[in-house]
């Protein structure tokens, strides 16, 4: 053992011992803020309720607010100290995984710097552990030995940096130790990266890459852009960038203001431990259909299934990428401000099946206020006038025959019970119907209230339609390549569908957004950070209503342009859109063109599948050549799979295989899983498992999985130009082994030279 290693295991020794006498402490701490709880909890058997005088009243609300004062406190000490025992256990298991000997300008010697998933000091500013996300950590990732600048809240800070030093430990014991001249040394990383898959994703901090902490520690863009290839770890930095966030403005952001969209459920089952593994809680997770079904509760919204799987005719493609457009958005903003003047549509207010304020009345108040009143403010005095106005109609619906009807068949229960505390003598017969007419109408009025409360009285669906019927006045729908028939059949179909209440993908956010305009929505203003993953697969359109609806957040967008359901076009021109919704001088765009995931084989053949794609670079891990196996027909393909999942079972690969539609997924799991053991994920809602699955191509989207079998590549099931990227997202979801069966002839799209892949024959 070299004398490195034996000072540094007894440094460790040494750091074990502190952490457990700091563990002793805050056990005992936790235990007295838990029993101070119990006795704050026994002290409100001793606060009297003296409510008969003022001065009692005053004392009984002063001794409840002392009550609750010292509860808060408590449980404030007993979560810290809750907090502090997770991160000291956590430090137990393992203290710290690096080691860097920096000397500050200023300073006379080299300061030896050991980091960890959190800090840990013995001492006021005797930190034995520094946490990864504290400013000085930042060296370890970003630059090899030398001297080094690095950024803190107070600018930036020069240094010298004179060893870098890895560890791997194990129970207490330091199992390999190295010293590098690089950022994070290659043999770490192959390491961490040539691990097995599994159903939950890691962290990755011991091994963060420089490019990758750039965006992890970027605190300046108000849009940080991320575009990477598949497995450049975008979505591992961005949760690694979370933690970063919450490390930074610590008390100031909760992770319930951190918001991230990401592609499907099951994704969001795969990433939900890489937070709390750091000791962080997750974020807000989402997926924009689960946002928008929140907001449109009574709609049927389309799946993620139909999404994908629907044929649609060429026109009516086209009507829904003109519905992404930014042009349809400001279409938009530009109908919403003619409503100003007039178009909005009501729905009458009805009590006891009849009218008592008409759409034409409602109207008349609506466009009462003067020219400077914007939308949202028409409607809140709308509001108010409609409430009072109701409420007003009390006195008159007293004397209707329903009530009187009512009164008169009132047994004695119902009686009481309507009268409850008031029951009294009454004056006269007048008095005593009056008492009861006035809570029986109020009672019935209460609905009604409610939903003007709720601006129930317009008439939104209506006003959609309406603005569909308009919009060829506001922009030219030739210009994009439709007719104003054509046009107009559309509207038809939207409004066929809503009469069946259910909405599209294309209208479902014009229709948010129309509905936010009117209301005069100011969005959500405490979110500060919104994370959309997988942003090729948004709309313009999407984009621009998620700056709308969160104005005081800032954006990091995660995409890959290879793996675009949108057009090439569209993504080129994704950046000058975003150009006009952020404001260029705060806008970063970083590109990631080193890949982790999979093997340089596997990375080389997806690689090929892309017609003039991004840069990506392979990660030197070697593996075996991609196979390619094309056999006669549909019994030959399940052949080929039993015995290939057979073999990668031996291998303890865990696999997927990956079929382009659920109904095929289906089949295949039909013929499968009488003799082998398979799961199939149907939708998204369904958690991942370890072992053999088969789920189709739109739910394994930013998933992983040792090995991969990529179900029917044939060129009838792949065949045109535009499901290039689908097959390279399937592709490049294998880590170390991929296989791709057809029948009969291969999809031209995989097309790729003869050296990149075997050709299987049986
Ligand atoms: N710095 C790193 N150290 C170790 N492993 C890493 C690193 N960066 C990425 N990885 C690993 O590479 C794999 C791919 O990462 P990730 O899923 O974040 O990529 P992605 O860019 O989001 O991919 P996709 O676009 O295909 O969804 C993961 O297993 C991740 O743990």
């Amino acid at each position: 053992m070299s004398k490195e290693f034996e000072v540094e295991q007894q440094r460790l020794d040494t750091v074990l011992r502190k952490i457990k006498v700091a563990q002793e402490a805050n056990d005992k701490q936790l235990d007295r803020a838990k029993k101070g709880q119990d006795e704050v909890e026994k002290g409100w058997n001793d606060v009297r309720f003296k409510s008969s005088t003022y001065s009692g009243l005053f004392e009984t609300a002063m001794s409840v607010r002392q009550q609750q004062q010292m509860l808060q406190e408590r449980e404030l000490a007993q979560n810290s100290a809750e907090h502090q025992a997770d991160v000291l256990s956590r430090l137990q298991h393992n203290p710290y995984f690096a080691r860097i000997d920096v000397q500050e300008s200023g300073a006379d010697q080299p300061e030896p710097i050991y980091i960890g998933l959190a800090s840990f000091s013995d001492a006021p500013d005797n930190f034995l552990i520094y946490d990864w996300r504290a400013p000085i950590s930042s060296i370890y990732y970003d630059a090899g030995l030398g001297d080094v600048i690095y950024e803190t809240p107070d600018g930036q800070q020069s240094a010298n940096v004179s060893l870098k030093r890895q560890f791997q430990i194990e129970d207490g014991k330091i199992v390999t130790l190295f010293d590098t001249d690089e950022a994070v040394g290659d043999q770490m990383l192959l390491n961490a990266v040539s691990g097995e898959s599994s159903t939950k994703m890691k962290s990755i901090v011991t091994t963060i890459q420089r490019e990758q902490n750039k965006i992890i520690r970027n605190t300046r863009a108000e849009l940080l852009f991320v575009q990477g290839a598949a497995g450049s770890g975008k979505t591992s930095a961005v949760l690694q960038r979370v933690a970063y966030l919450l490390y930074r403005y610590r008390g100031n952001l909760s992770a319930g203001q951190v918001v991230m969209f990401s592609p499907n459920q099951l994704f969001n089952d795969y990433i939900d431990q890489v937070l709390p593994e750091m000791g962080e809680q997750n974020m807000v997770q989402m997926t924009y259909y689960q946002y928008a079904s929140r907001r449109l509760p009574k709609l049927k919204l389309e799946t993620l299934q139909e999404r994908f799987e629907e044929q649609q005719p060429l026109w009516q493609q086209q009507i829904n990428d003109f519905k992404g457009t930014s042009a349809f958005f400001n279409a938009v903003g530009t109908y919403a401000e003619t409503l100003n003047q007039a178009g909005m549509k009501f729905r009458p207010i009805k009590f006891h099946g009849h009218e008592i304020i008409s759409r034409e009345q409602i109207a008349e108040i609506y466009y009462s206020y003067n020219d400077n009143y914007r939308l949202g403010q028409r409607l809140e005095a709308t509001k108010e006038r409609l409430l009072n106005k109701v409420r007003g109609h009390i006195g008159a619906e007293m004397q209707s025959d329903w009530v009187e009807a009512r009164i008169e068949n009132l047994s004695k229960e119902e009686y009481d019970s309507l009268l409850g505390d008031n029951v009294k003598e009454f004056k006269d017969e007048k008095a005593e119907y009056n008492a009861l007419a006035k809570v029986i109408v109020q009672a019935e009025m209460t609905p009604v209230l409610k939903l003007i409360s709720r601006t129930r009285f317009l008439n939104i669906n209506a006003q959609f339609i309406q603005f569909l019927q308009q919009l060829p006045d506001f922009v030219s729908v030739v210009n994009y390549g439709l007719t104003p028939e054509i046009w107009q059949k559309g509207v038809a179909e939207t409004l066929e569908q809503m009469r069946q209440k259910a909405l599209n993908l294309a209208d479902m956010t014009p229709f948010m957004y129309l509905f936010d305009l009117i209301k005069g929505s100011h969005g959500e203003r405490d979110i500060r950070f919104i994370f959309i993953d997988e942003i090729q697969d948004y709309t313009p359109f999407q984009l621009a209503f998620l700056k709308y609806s969160f104005p005081k957040a800032r954006f990091t967008m995660l995409g890959d342009l290879n793996q675009a359901i949108f057009t090439k076009e569209n993504a080129r021109s994704l950046h000058q859109e975003l150009d006009q919704l952020f404001d260029s001088d705060k806008s970063e765009y970083v590109q990631l063109t080193q890949t982790y995931r999979s093997t340089q084989q596997i990375t080389d053949f997806a690689k090929a599948i892309l017609i003039e794609g991004a840069t990506i670079n392979a990660f030197e891990r070697t593996g075996d050549l991609p196979t390619i196996e094309v056999v006669t027909n549909h019994s030959g393909m399940i052949q080929a799979v039993k015995s290939q999942v057979a073999i990668n079972v031996a291998d303890h690969e865990t696999t997927a295989i990956i079929t382009k539609t659920l109904a095929e997924a289906e089949q295949v799991y039909a013929e499968l899983h009488s003799t082998t053991d398979v799961t199939i994920i149907r939708t998204e809602n369904q958690r991942l498992v370890p072992g053999t699955i088969i789920v189709p191509a739109y739910l394994a989207k930013g998933l992983e999985f040792d090995a991969v079998i990529m179900w029917n590549a044939s060129r009838e099931t792949y065949a045109g130009d535009d499901e290039r990227q689908l097959v390279y997202t399937i592709a490049s979801r294998a880590m170390h082994r991929l296989t791709i069966l057809a029948k009969n002839h291969l999809s031209t799209l995989l097309d790729v030279a003869p050296e990149l892949y075997v050709m299987k024959t049986r």
